[in-house]
This record gives structure tokens, sequence and C-alpha cells, in this order.
């Protein structure tokens, strides 16, 4: 017989079920009690019913799961100075979405070596979101695989889709079953439609295909996730992190029904890719806040130990520690700067 089906598939191979990886790696009672309150907290900032503000920040991707825990440390010290006006959520961002191709991340290579193991990957991943959570920090990631959740999103506070995965239906079906607060980004074209669209997707019951905390191939029904927003990240035409771009912004947001809430990542397009210009961007945000723009609820940026990134692959000794492998982040001096001078402005 002619074979007709994996013809392209060299590998398919089982994965331990969500249920037993969560109970593996489980979450201590002491972090399940952050995580609700933070989610709570976030939501509450990003609804307007909290006055302060949320600040999602960390590296670009975390490769390298020792400097990013010296970074956690770092940055549950400052979150605790400034908790009474800025919520801090620290970036664990374990998939990279590629514009073509290039390491997808820790959870699908964790060798950094192309050998993709993802069961390791996985585990790493619970147990580096555990790590942070100790410190009393609670944890953002952007979901690009709509299996992941059933893996690590009873430890994620906040979450994201990414520029390129807005307009997918897949993206905004997982997202409506997703417990947490979740930001949808605009596209990478710059069109706010697409997020618009998919917070409205999001927000609905939906039923489609997923896996189950068993691991069995389901049929999934949500009850539509009621703490969707926007980000605003800049696009192909420029950064729209500016009062003309926000109030349009709101103005789009308004006609969609949707409230006029936005968070603004001071990184990607709206810096240029440039971490030189990220610190600008972010104290333009700030300005704008404390100039009384109540619908700027939140930022992100990408920061790390080290300023800048590192070109890869190439071989892993020679990877500089602390420095992003993907896009570029502000260094940790910056980092606290900013924060700091936010805090005091706000
Ligand atoms: O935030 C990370 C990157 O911008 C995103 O993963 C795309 O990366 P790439 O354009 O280098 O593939
Ligand atoms: C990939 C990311 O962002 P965007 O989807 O805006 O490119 C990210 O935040 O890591």
């Amino acid at each position: 017989m002619t074979q007709l089906t994996d013809l392209n598939v060299v590998a398919n191979n089982p994965l331990p079920s969500p249920a037993f990886l969560q109970s593996e790696i489980a979450a201590t009672a002491e972090q399940t009690e952050l995580i609700d309150r933070s989610r709570r907290e976030i939501s509450d900032i990003l609804f307007r019913k909290d006055d302060r503000f949320l600040l999602v920040v960390g590296p670009c991707s975390i490769h390298d799961p020792e400097a990013c825990e010296e970074y956690a440390e770092k940055l549950a010290a400052l979150s605790q100075e400034v908790r009474d006006k800025i919520l801090i959520v620290m970036r664990v961002y374990f998939e990279k979405p590629r514009t073509t191709v290039g390491w997808k991340g820790l959870i699908m290579d964790p060798d950094l070596d192309g050998s993709d193991d993802i069961i390791k990957g996985l585990m790493e991943a619970r147990n580096f979101l555990r790590k942070v959570l100790s410190l009393g920090l609670p944890t953002a990631t952007e979901l690009l695989d709509p299996i992941t959740p059933q893996f690590i999103a009873d430890l994620i506070s906040w979450s994201a889709i990414g520029a390129r995965t807005s307009e997918s239906q897949t993206h905004r079906q997982m997202a409506s079953g997703l417990s947490m607060p979740l930001g949808f980004k605009n596209a990478t074209s710059g069109s706010l439609k697409a997020a618009t669209n998919a917070i409205k997707a999001a927000s609905q019951s939906q039923t489609f295909l997923g896996v189950s905390a068993q691991g069995i191939a389901s049929a999934v029904t949500t009850r539509g996730n009621p703490h969707c927003h926007l980000i605003l990240r800049g696009g192909e035409n420029g950064p729209n992190y500016d009062k003309a771009s926000i109030s349009r912004s709101c103005e789009v947001l308004k006609e969609s029904g949707l409230i006029e809430t936005v968070m603004v990542d001071a990184s990607h397009a709206n810096c240029g890719k440039k971490h030189e210009q990220m610190p600008a961007v972010f104290e333009n945000i700030i300005a704008q806040r404390v100039a009384g723009n109540q619908a700027i609820t939140g930022a992100m940026l990408e920061s790390h130990l080290v300023a800048g990134n590192q070109p890869f692959p190439q071989p892993l000794e020679q990877l500089s520690r602390g420095q992003s492998i993907t896009d570029e982040c502000i260094d940790w001096a910056t980092t606290e700067r900013l924060v700091r001078e936010a805090a005091a402005a706000l």
C-alpha cells in the first residue's frame, strides 16, 4: 500500500500528562495564594479599579535559568520597594514566535542545541516558575502553542498572545478558557483590528479541540475570559506609544464597545528593537500617565542583567551570562533607575 500519512513526520513522542507534571512539580499553598491574589490585582489595575500601575518586566526569553534566577532576586527586592505604586510581574517567556526560524524557547529546546527535549523543557519551565513565585513575584508569559497552557498556566498570573498570533482563531479560543488576565498585542503591521476582534472573541464561550489534564485529545468548551485587554507594541509603520496613537487606540476600543485600557510595550516596534531607545519610550509612557491619561494602565519592558543581545546560535561556552539571545534588553542598572523614577513620578 502507498503510504499516505506521516510522510513528513520524523518522530511523535508521547508526553507525560499535564496532570502528572502538575503534581510532580506542584505549587505550594503560598504560591497558589500569590497567583490567585496577583491575578485579581492585575485585573483590577487593568480594568481601572486599582490606581496602581502594572509593569511586566524581564528578559525577552529565559535561556539561562541560573542567570535569570539572579535577575528574579533583584526584581523581587525592587518590586517590594515600589509596591504601593507599581505592581511588578516578571516576564518569564519560554516560547518564542519566530518571524521565519530560530530558537523557539526553553520549552521547545532547553539545551539550546536543537535536541528539542520538550519534556525536559516543560519540567525546567515549571521549576523556574516556582523559583520566581517563591521570591514573591508573580509571573507573566506569552502562550504560543495551544497545548502549553495545560502544562504551565497554573503557575502564571498574566499572559500575552503575541503580535503574530492575535489574529489566530486557535489562540483566541485558547485565551477564552484561560484563568488569568491576558493581553492581545496589536498586529506586526500595527493594525489594532486583530487585537480588538481577539478581545471580543476570547470573551465568548468557545468549543474547540484541545487536550485534557490527562493528555487526551478532547472537545473543550470554555466560559470566555472577561479579563482580556489590548497591548500596543508598535508596528511596521513605527511606534504607537505617543499621545495621538494612544488616544486613537482608546477611540477604537470605545467604538468596539471595550473598556479604554491599554498596556504599552516599550520594547519591540515601539523602540525599533533598540535597547538604547527603550528608556525614553518608557519615560514617555509614564509621563503620559502622570499627566492624567488613566487609560494607560500598564507597560512592558524587556530587561536582563546585561544590556543588548548576543548572536545565537553560537558555541554555548561562548555565551555571555545574563545577556539575551533573542531581542535586545536594557540592563539591570537601567531597569532599576527607570522603575524607581516611575514610582516616584506616579
Ligand atoms: O520578542 C521576540 C521577537 O521579537 C520575536 O520572537 C520574533 O523574533 P524574530 O523576528 O527574531 O524571529
Ligand atoms: C514576541 C514578543 O512580542 P511581539 O509579539 O510584540 O513581537 C514578546 O513580547 O516576546
